[in-house]
């Protein structure tokens, strides 16, 4: 998509993140350049404390950097004030993490509209469910759901309000493979049908064969960017 007229989502310029832990300094970003485009899945790899997770919650507006740059669009977020982020991340941004976090005492169709009723332009949250094929489950609680159908049930509730961009931090971590593959596919299609821009964090390197990009992070630094020219259906991946 470089040098193509593909449209910038983010943009991240010497992006730098710093834990300051009083006697020590973690230093969790390193500088990070990136570009982030329209309708892309991306898949996020490297070993564990390499920044994964702070980055994405940084282009998501959880978090905030300590140098550098990331725009969203037009938008600074590195200038923000939370009730800007705040805005942000309600109108433009799905998360999905490890663990689902639905409400217990909620069915999985209640789970989806406590979302669409405070969105602008929802999507029915029937259809969110029918997109990730919970469509059948919609009255079950999430005690009766396996976890990969709650972690479907999870996005559907990320992408009911029809964010720009979905991050998936570890989305399959939790799950066997039979079964992150069918929340892969979920993701996949969601890419697909909604256009919405996926970054998917993993430890696992076969789940980079689905992406458009994969992006390699170690010790808070991009270490490589290679575009899949093989992209492969969710289905076909095996680990
Ligand atoms: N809130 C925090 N306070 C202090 N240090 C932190 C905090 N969050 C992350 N770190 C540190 O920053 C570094 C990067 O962490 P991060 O969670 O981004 O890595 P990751 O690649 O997502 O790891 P994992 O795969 O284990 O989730 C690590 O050294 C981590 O210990």
């Amino acid at each position: 998509m470089e040098g193509t007229d593909a449209e910038v989502v983010f943009e991240t310029r010497g992006l730098a993140k710093v834990y300051d832990m009083g006697e020590v300094q973690v230093h969790a970003l390193r500088g990070i350049d990136l570009e982030l485009y329209r309708s892309e899945l991306v898949v996020l790899l490297g070993a564990s404390g390499s920044g994964k997770s702070t980055l994405v919650n940084i282009l998501g507006g959880l978090d905030t950097a300590t140098d550098g740059e990331v725009f969203y669009r037009d938008r600074d977020l590195t200038k923000a004030s939370e009730r800007e982020l705040t805005d942000y991340r309600r109108h433009y941004v799905g998360f999905i993490f490890q663990f689902y976090n639905l409400i217990p005492s909620l069915t999985a169709l209640e789970n989806v509209e406590i979302v669409t009723e405070i969105a602008s332009d929802p999507m029915d949250p029937k259809e969110a469910l029918e997109l990730v094929k919970m469509g059948d489950r919609a009255d079950h609680f999430p005690s009766q759901l396996s976890g990969g159908e709650q972690q479907r049930v999870a996005i559907a509730r990320a992408i009911a309000k029809r964010p720009a961009v979905l991050l998936c931090d570890e989305p399959t971590g939790a799950l066997d493979s039979e079964t992150g593959v069918i929340v892969l596919e979920a993701l996949d299609r969601v890419n697909r049908e909604l256009g919405t821009t996926t970054v998917i964090i993993t430890h696992n390197v076969v789940q980079g064969d689905m992406a458009e990009r994969i992006i390699r992070l170690k010790d808070g630094q991009i270490t490589d960017i290679r575009r899949n020219e093989d992209k492969k259906a969710p289905r076909e991946l095996k680990w």
